[in-house]
């Protein structure tokens, strides 16, 4: 059986995420890099869960140029910038879910710091539930040259792994190519869903 390309690999992806409710009403936007200097980014307006080959388009990585002139995600400077920082990232997945939404509100610090779960394990390089993993929380901005700009000057001094939060917005995360992408977003969105739950029940 012959491999899927990494395009079609993100196609099956996007419906993945679309059947898991975690890009409703076309929130969310996904990405693969090319090559060096072009990504393939999901069309702006688009139902992510139901994109095919056709609904994704080229983008020079380092000037957002577009060759076909077509609309890509309103979001593109947030890939560009992951595709930029990090040589080896090939995926990136940017999900709108209830726990991400909720979760990056209620903390009110600059992470969400994860500890104490064996899930921690689904993100490369984690190997016990002991580690902390923090993900950034930065605040929305509907400005999102002015949002990348904020997240790559974090960056520059801090570690930036597996993704980030954006305040009543969703998450961003990224890997190697779809298939570590695709595990680093299920592995989170656990991981946020049993943070949620732990919250309200020590609340009570
Ligand atoms: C109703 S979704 C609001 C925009 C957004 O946050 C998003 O993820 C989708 O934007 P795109 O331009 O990629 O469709
Ligand atoms: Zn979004």
């Amino acid at each position: 059986m012959s491999e899927l390309s990494p395009l079609d690999q993100l196609v099956a992806a996007c419906h993945w995420i679309g059947a898991k409710g975690w890009a409703p009403a076309t929130g969310g936007n996904m990405s693969v890099r090319e090559d060096a200097r072009f990504c393939l980014l999901s069309e702006s307006g688009k139902d992510k869960g139901s994109l095919t080959r056709d609904d994704f388009i080229q983008v020079e990585i380092a000037t957002h140029r577009v060759p076909s002139g077509r609309r890509p995600s309103a979001e593109t400077g947030l890939h560009t910038l992951i595709y930029r920082l990090f040589p080896e990232a090939g995926a990136v997945l940017h999900t709108h879910t209830v726990n991400a939404t909720v979760l990056s509100r209620v903390e009110k610090g600059a992470a969400l710091r994860l500890e104490g779960y064996e899930m921690q394990k689904s993100l490369a390089g984690q190997h016990s539930h002991l580690a902390c993993v923090a993900i950034p929380l930065f605040d929305n901005d509907q400005d999102i040259n002015a949002l990348a700009r904020r997240i790559e000057g974090y960056a520059r001094d801090n570690p930036l792994r597996y993704g980030f939060l954006l305040r009543g917005h969703g998450l961003t995360c990224w890997g190697r190519d779809v298939n570590e992408a695709r595990r680093h977003l299920e592995g989170l969105e656990f991981l946020f869903e049993c943070e949620r739950q732990r919250r309200l029940l020590e609340a009570q």
